[in-house]
């Protein structure tokens, strides 16, 4: 992956807000590359600094200390207007112009090209075409933003950053307020832009499920630690996605693939058809079941055979349904 380009790069900043002669940290030792062609997501707990983070990279408030780099050059070196094409940001803030179509609010994206009075030449209509069609979003062309869903106007906004073709998009909880296919399809649809268009794509978001399904590289921001940065699947492996969790409550398991309370190792045997076995250990988990203190195993024969044996006696049941609730019964 060594030959991706890097479009961003920073080393060792120290972030926060400066007001007068006062300075507050919020965080320090940051370092980071950004690729093109790859999509990053950035995790961490409420207030660690995430925005704060992606204010420092689109200009809206400059490191404490350090200098983020594009394409080599440091970003106060831009002027506003260079930086509006090659960066483009979307926010999570409400759009205030909400009586604009969906076709004049993507034709937006090109100002940064034309000038704020400009009108768009044939090119700029193509690009604007492009990328409402992209984001797959044309039959909302002609459509009043206060007209739209959530999920519609989030791609409508993902299709204006496009339009403004930057070779850096940066969005914050692009996901935030979406069901759950919304939420996929935005993630995969940015990936998908990712890749097609090899532009760099940073996302700050809570979802870790769809993030490890979509994401090429991870940024885990803590309190008071620098980033830790990989591939999902390398920070799954090193047990890094559990600098996300509290230790002591929650973890992630690699067998699950997911975020899991933490409680001591299951004890029923559980055997037959292992691909199943992580659903059958999940009920088990949610209803205080795992750890059974007598033998106890479950063999999954297939999804609606299993045989229980528990306490001297052999049960054939037909889903992990019954197997809780047999064990319930039986008087733990
Ligand atoms: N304009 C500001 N001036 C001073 N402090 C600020 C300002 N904006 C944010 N902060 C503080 O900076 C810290 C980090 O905030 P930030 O919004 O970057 O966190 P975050 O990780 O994005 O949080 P969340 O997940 O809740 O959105 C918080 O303590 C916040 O109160």
């Amino acid at each position: 992956m060594s030959d991706l380009k890097t479009i961003l790069k920073a080393n060792n900043l120290k972030l926060g807000y400066r007001k007068g002669p006062k300075e507050t940290v919020v965080a320090e030792n940051i370092s980071f590359e950004l690729k093109a062609g790859e999509l990053t997501c950035l995790l961490g707990p409420n207030g660690v600094g995430k925005s704060t983070l992606l204010k420092a990279i689109h200009g809206q408030n400059p490191p404490l200390e350090g200098d983020v780099l594009l394409e080599g050059k440091a970003l106060s070196s831009f002027e506003q207007r260079c930086l509006a094409r090659k960066i483009s940001v979307v926010l999570t803030e409400k759009i205030s112009s909400a009586n604009l179509t969906v076709g004049q609010l993507v034709g937006l994206g090109r100002t940064p090209h034309t000038g704020w009075l400009g009108r768009l030449n044939p090119a700029d209509k193509m690009i604007v075409e492009n990328a409402i069609s992209v984001t797959n979003t044309q039959y909302l062309h002609d459509r009043r933003l206060s007209e739209l869903s959530d999920g519609q106007l989030q791609k409508v906004m993902i299709a204006r950053a496009l339009a403004q073709d930057g070779e850096l998009m940066i969005l914050d909880e692009p996901t935030a307020h979406l069901d759950l296919v919304n939420r996929y399809e935005v993630m995969h649809l940015l990936r998908e832009i990712a890749q097609r268009q090899n532009k760099a794509i940073l996302v700050v978001t809570h979802d870790l499920d769809i993030a490890i399904d979509t994401a090429d590289q991870f940024w885990i921001m803590q309190c008071g630690a620098p980033l830790s940065t990989g591939s999902p699947e390398d920070l799954i492996l090193k047990n890094k996605i559990n600098l996300l969790l509290p230790s002591a409550i929650l973890q992630f398991s690699k067998e699950l693939g997911k975020v899991e309370p933490i409680v001591d190792r299951i004890t029923v045997v559980i055997d037959g058809v292992m691909e199943l076995r992580k659903w059958v250990i999940l009920a088990l988990r949610k209803a205080n079941l795992e750890r059974l203190d007598s033998f106890t195993k479950i063999t999954i024969n297939s999804e609606k055979d299993f045989t229980l044996d528990h306490q001297g006696h052999i049960y054939q049941l037909n889903s992990i349904s019954e197997v809780i609730q047999k064990l319930k019964k039986s008087g733990l």
